[in-house]
């Protein structure tokens, strides 16, 4: 019945003695796109980063609770970081590709992960993980340029064929479309609906336009708290919690 993907149950994150996440239970299902939206600081990116972990590398921050991938507990002893941060991809509010060329940057995944064997199994790689981004056709004559040399639109389509590229299950989003104008903002939308058929994505967003247009799915923090969650269109039009319905009429945050 479930298409669960991700289940988090009673969540707390702590940085020191400061708690940015209080009990949140959620789960997100495989095949549509969930946007994670609150005022700033509610603590949509700190909850996104437990999803894989990102949150180890942050000296003082800890999570209690239990966060499950298809049924697997994420923070047993047995599962391996990294193993995992390729199941569930991430990208930036910043489009961050490696100081490498087009080429490198999608390869370095595939290599570590030991995914190709064989020269002509990564170039297969690369040729998907691109087409899948739409990135393809403007790059395939010149993967041997570095990846910073490409616009920031590019940069982060590039980012997102570098996620792809090790075959992750989910894909986490962290205001992927923050320092992007207009036109590539509506390219990466438009990806992230194409996308959604083969990944479970998560995206968190300050803008409700971009929620409301690019998720099936919402969930509205505040305070750390996970307040209301439900059909993006219920959301937006029938909240059922106030809080939900002042953030969403532009009353705070
Ligand atoms: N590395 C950190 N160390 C200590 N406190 C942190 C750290 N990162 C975030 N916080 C705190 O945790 C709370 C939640 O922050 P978080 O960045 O997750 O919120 P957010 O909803 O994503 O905010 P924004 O929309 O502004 O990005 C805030 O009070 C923030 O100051």
């Amino acid at each position: 019945m479930t298409n669960s993907k991700l289940t988090a149950r009673n969540v707390d994150v702590f940085y020191g003695q400061k708690k940015a996440i209080n009990n949140v239970s959620i789960e997100i299902d495989n095949g549509i796109v969930t946007a994670f939206i609150g005022p700033s600081g509610c603590g949509k990116s700190t909850f996104l980063r437990s999803l894989n972990r990102m949150n180890d590398t942050i000296a003082d921050a800890r999570v209690t609770g239990e966060i499950l991938l298809d049924g697997e507990d994420i923070y047993a002893a047995a599962m391996d970081p990294v193993a995992l941060r390729a199941r569930v991809g991430m990208v930036f509010q910043k489009p961050n590709p490696f100081p490498k060329s087009i080429y490198e940057n999608i390869a370095y995944g595939p290599r570590i992960h030991g995914l190709a064997p064989a020269k002509a199994d990564l170039d297969g790689i690369i040729e998907s993980s691109l087409t899948k981004a739409g990135l393809w056709d403007e790059v395939k004559d010149r993967l041997n340029e570095p990846g910073t040399a490409l616009s920031g639109g590019q940069q982060q389509r590039l980012c997102i064929a570098r996620a792809i590229a090790v075959s992750p299950e989910v894909i986490l989003m962290d205001e992927p479309c923050s320092a992007l104008d207009p036109i590539a903002t509506a390219r990466i939308e438009e990806l992230i609906d194409e996308l959604k058929e083969s990944f479970a994505i998560v995206i968190v967003t300050h803008s409700m336009q971009q929620a409301a247009r690019v998720s099936q799915r919402t969930a509205f923090f505040h305070l750390g708290n996970l307040v209301e969650y439900g059909d993006t269109s219920q959301i937006f039009t029938t909240p059922r919690e106030e809080k939900t319905k002042d953030y969403i009429t532009g009353r705070y945050g």
